[in-house]
């Protein structure tokens, strides 16, 4: 059995926040407050729940935290309106519409209204170009969460094997994005993908981001490979857990990130870090 060692997502978080404050503290000298909005409609349960460790997060280092909170009912219009006024209020760097979103409104159209410069989310197509261009403007939050959590360990990616599990836009594409731009060779793979355990095998870094509870069991990991859970799922009993089975995988890797406790946090980290950093922005004209 090899020495595994867990990718703390809290800690990392933890350890992080304290230059966060102090930035904060800066920008207040020079009467600036970092300035967050989340829009959420309607009450999905774990939206609900992420939106709150988001304001946590945020009032905790002293950023002006807003929520926006719809019914489910509201009009595409009415939600097009909000965006347009956060796009001008000043007092706000940056916002993001929590997604999934309700059928009647269209996604695409509503993160297109988003400002790109107030996109903390990274998902307006101007900005998801910039990042494969390799001059990033915003990086979406959990693929930059990742990356910072895998640097905070010195997991390497120069040259590196990266196996990503999932395509989403929010995760699977920029994680791909990122770690290509770490000099990463990156494979991309899906629900259409041969012979899947084969290739995720294959994987020096492992992620997993598909939605699936407990699907990567050890028949996709290779011995001492570093694996990285995006899941947010609930088991048979439905308690919350990842896409990767972390009892069956815990002594073939050898390093892996838990669900709780993992990447989750690191996207709230990422987030407010992104938010700060538009505010410095503002305060350097
Ligand atoms: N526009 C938009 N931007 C997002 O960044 C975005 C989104 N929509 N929709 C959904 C996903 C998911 N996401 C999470 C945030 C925090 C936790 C988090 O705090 N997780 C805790 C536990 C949460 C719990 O107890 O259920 C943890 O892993 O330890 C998880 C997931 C942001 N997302």
């Amino acid at each position: 059995m090899n020495e595994m060692e867990i990718l703390d997502g809290k800690k990392v978080a933890s350890a992080l926040d304290e230059k966060m404050t102090d930035r904060v503290a800066n920008l207040k000298k020079q009467n600036i407050t970092p300035g967050l909005a989340v829009i959420l409609v309607g009450d999905n349960k774990a939206s609900s729940i992420y939106v709150r460790n988001k304001k946590r997060r945020a009032e905790k280092l002293g950023i002006n935290f807003q929520l926006i909170h719809f019914d489910a009912s509201v009009t595409e219009n009415e939600l097009l309106e909000k965006i347009d006024q956060l796009n001008h209020d000043d007092s706000i760097d940056g916002f993001i519409v929590q997604l999934p979103l309700p059928d009647h409104i269209d996604e695409d159209k509503v993160i297109d209204a988003i400002d790109s410069k107030k996109d903390v989310d990274g998902f307006a197509p101007n900005n998801v170009g910039s990042l494969w261009i390799g001059e990033p403007h915003t990086l979406p939050a959990t693929a930059s969460g990742i990356l910072m959590m895998l640097d905070f360990y010195n997991v390497d990616l120069d040259g590196k094997n990266v196996v990503i599990i999932g395509r989403s836009n929010i995760v699977g594409k920029p994680v791909a994005a990122m770690m290509l731009a770490k000099n990463a060779t990156v494979t991309i793979t899906h629900s259409h993908t041969k012979n899947l355990s084969e290739i995720a095998k294959r994987a020096d870094v492992l992620v997993v981001a598909i939605g699936q509870a407990k699907f990567v069991n050890k028949d996709f990991v290779k011995d001492g490979a570093v694996v990285v859970d995006v899941g947010m799922d609930h088991d048979e009993n439905g308690k919350l857990c990842g896409d990767v089975d972390f009892d069956n995988v815990k002594d073939t890797v050898s390093m892996i990130s838990p669900v709780p406790g993992g990447v989750g946090p690191m996207t709230i980290t990422a987030l407010v870090d992104q938010v700060i950093t538009l505010a410095e922005g503002r305060a350097n004209g």
